[in-house]
């Protein structure tokens, strides 16, 4: 996987594929949205309409889809088939996905016996722990294997992608030995800033981040309400 260029405006592209890191990132949005039209039957939807169903702005969708050469038809909009089947191509679903989780301790095994993975095409093939307690046991069908064994058992898997459910102390070590084993995208919720080669997509998780940024929001308005109490009374 190619690491993003930037343009002249700053912009940063997938640089294999010349579509914006923003518009990438809002095209699994779209998909929900069409695979909920697409659920009730909806054979064609104007870009105001997708645009609504997933909450953004149509001039943005427009110019999203059109990186993906999708212009629609004017007068009739976009076919929600042809459309899903573009988006599921350019962010690789088209393929299914085999998925190593590391750490099956609470997250770990949640994440494991999430069925929405499998349903979008990302299947769990290996799990991984240290705590002999925990190794042997079967997660949603998934064995735990020993970390010993990771780099024989991604071999016999074929998984590409790995979820970080471990320590952070024990992470980079996990996410290198994976790595070297032929993993090329890291998902990471370790409390841990990991390292990778450039041909390996790494990205993290921190719910508590997210928490954060909310309780900065809910604060604010809390304050600007009592501005404008002091104001009407
Ligand atoms: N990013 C987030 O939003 C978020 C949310 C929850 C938890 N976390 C983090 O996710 C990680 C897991 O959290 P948890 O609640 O599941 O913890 P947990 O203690 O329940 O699970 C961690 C598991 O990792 C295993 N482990 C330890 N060392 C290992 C090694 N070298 N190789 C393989 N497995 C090993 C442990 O045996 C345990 O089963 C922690 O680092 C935690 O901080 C992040």
């Amino acid at each position: 996987m190619a690491k993003p260029g930037t343009d002249k405006d700053g912009t940063v592209f997938d640089a294999e594929r010349g579509i914006p890191d923003a518009t990438v990132a809002r095209l699994p949005v779209y998909l929900r949205a069409l695979s909920t039209l697409a659920e009730d039957g909806v054979i064609t939807v104007s870009s105001e309409d997708l645009a609504e169903v997933a909450g953004v702005n149509s001039s943005k969708l427009r110019k999203d889809l059109s990186y993906l050469g999708s212009y629609g038809t004017r007068g009739v909009g976009y076919e929600v088939k042809v459309l899903v089947e573009q988006i599921s191509e350019n962010l690789g679903l088209s393929q299914d996905w085999n998925v190593a989780i590391f750490g099956a301790g609470n997250l770990g095994t949640a994440l494991a016996q999430y069925s929405g993975f499998a349903s979008r095409g990302f299947t769990v093939v290996a799990m991984f722990d240290a705590d002999e307690a925990i190794v042997g046991t079967t997660v949603s069908g998934v064995l735990v294997r020993s970390i010993d064994d990771l780099e024989t058992v991604i071999d016999q898997t074929g998984a590409h992608l790995a979820v970080l459910a471990v320590p952070g102390p024990v992470a980079q070590e996990i996410c290198d030995r994976a790595v070297a084993a032929g993993i090329r995208g890291i998902l990471n919720f370790a409390p841990s800033v990991l390292q990778v080669p450039d041909w390996v997509q790494l990205r993290k998780v921190d719910l508590s981040i997210e928490l954060q940024i909310l309780a900065f929001h809910a604060q604010r308005a809390a304050a600007d309400e009592l501005v404008m109490a002091k104001e009407l009374s």
